[in-house]
């Protein structure tokens, strides 16, 4: 039975219509022409909002909407029956490009091109913190995803985790470069860098999945509670005090790798809300993210089919 009073609220500072578009041979500096195209709305905590909504969570989303073009981010919320508390900008929310070439494999098959967003006011931030301050009376988990466009602070995320925690809320985040680095100061409850974002907050550190796990183990002397280190292709390492695992990635037919980081989060939160053990939440965390990457655009098979893909992941308890 669904649980839509468990209230999950996901922050997107910079959300993004997804413009996916396919093709063949993508040659840089050359004309290409593409063969087929969608638009989605998304951005990370749009895109995590959206999986657990699709699992029967009941989810609040806030950040800054360029009102230019909000609607699909409104049909979308309507649609999900999520609850939409984002703070209105003056222009267009951006829109990344999403190039994905039919005939490469691996990484080299999708390319993002990201753009940077409007330009945040102070004025707006100040009501994205007020409405955080009202949705922690009733909300749970909070969880503050993706990059922070021109206008905001490199420490914005380390003042919002500190905001929560001192109304006892549980924070989660998910982002990269200097915004990860000052919020992991502030001590959130649980991060999940991919690998490239590991290394750039803790320098050299190699593939082997005991080493990823020692540096996750450094980030949580530092105060971070839990850490999930994402490794594409490779799986995902899940850490918390006393126990740490490997989680094998699920082999499957990949129409595009956007999302799939999202799809973990959503995963983790889920596995939280749900009280799972470590080797569960990392099995539920690896079966979202190989159901995201089965479809094009932020969405998941239905839920009965993404969580019996749990029982087919390896997990590898790693030593302490
Ligand atoms: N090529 C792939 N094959 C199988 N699983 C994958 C692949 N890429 C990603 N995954 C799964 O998705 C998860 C998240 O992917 P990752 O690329 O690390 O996240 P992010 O999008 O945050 O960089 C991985 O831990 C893995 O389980
Ligand atoms: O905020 P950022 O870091 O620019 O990322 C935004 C992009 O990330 C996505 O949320 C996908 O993220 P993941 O592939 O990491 O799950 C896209 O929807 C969006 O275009």
């Amino acid at each position: 039975m669904p649980d839509r009073t468990v209230r999950v609220c996901t922050v997107t500072l910079n959300p993004a219509i997804d413009l996916t578009a396919g093709m063949r041979d993508f040659r840089p500096g050359r004309v290409n022409r593409i063969a087929w195209d969608r638009a989605d709305p998304g951005g990370k905590g749009v895109n995590v909002a959206s999986f657990l909504a699709d699992f029967g969570v009941g989810v609040s989303v806030t950040g800054l909407m360029g009102l230019e073009n909000a609607r699909p981010f409104a049909d979308l919320f309507a649609q999900k029956g999520i609850a939409d508390r984002f703070i209105g900008l003056a222009g267009r929310t951006r829109t990344n490009v999403k190039l994905i070439d039919e005939a490469a494999a691996g990484e080299a098959a999708v390319t993002d091109l990201n753009f940077p967003g409007p330009t945040a006011t102070p004025a707006a931030l100040e009501e994205v913190g007020a409405t955080l301050d009202a949705l922690a009376a009733d909300h749970e988990v909070f969880v503050l995803s993706g990059s922070v466009p021109a206008g905001v602070e490199d420490d914005v995320y380390a003042r919002l985790i500190a905001r929560l925690k001192g109304r006892g809320r549980k924070v989660i985040l998910d982002a990269s470069g200097a915004p990860l680095r000052h919020g992991v100061g502030a001590g959130p409850a649980l991060i999940k860098p991919n690998i490239h974002e590991l290394r750039e907050l803790v320098g050299r550190v190699g593939d082997d999945p005991a080493e990823v796990a020692a540096a996750a183990r450094d980030l949580m002397d530092r105060g971070v509670g839990s850490v999930v280190v994402s490794l594409g292709g490779e799986g995902a390492v899940l850490v918390e005090p006393g126990e740490a695992v490997h989680a094998a990635p699920l082999s499957v037919a990949v129409a595009s790798t956007v999302g799939a980081g999202d799809a973990m989060v959503a995963g983790l939160v889920l596995g939280l809300l749900r009280g799972l053990s470590l080797a569960d939440r990392a099995r539920l965390a690896t079966a979202f993210s190989a159901a995201a990457l089965t479809t094009l655009g932020p969405r998941l098979p239905p839920p009965a089919e993404v969580e019996a893909r749990m029982s087919d992941v390896r997990i590898t308890p790693l030593p302490r």
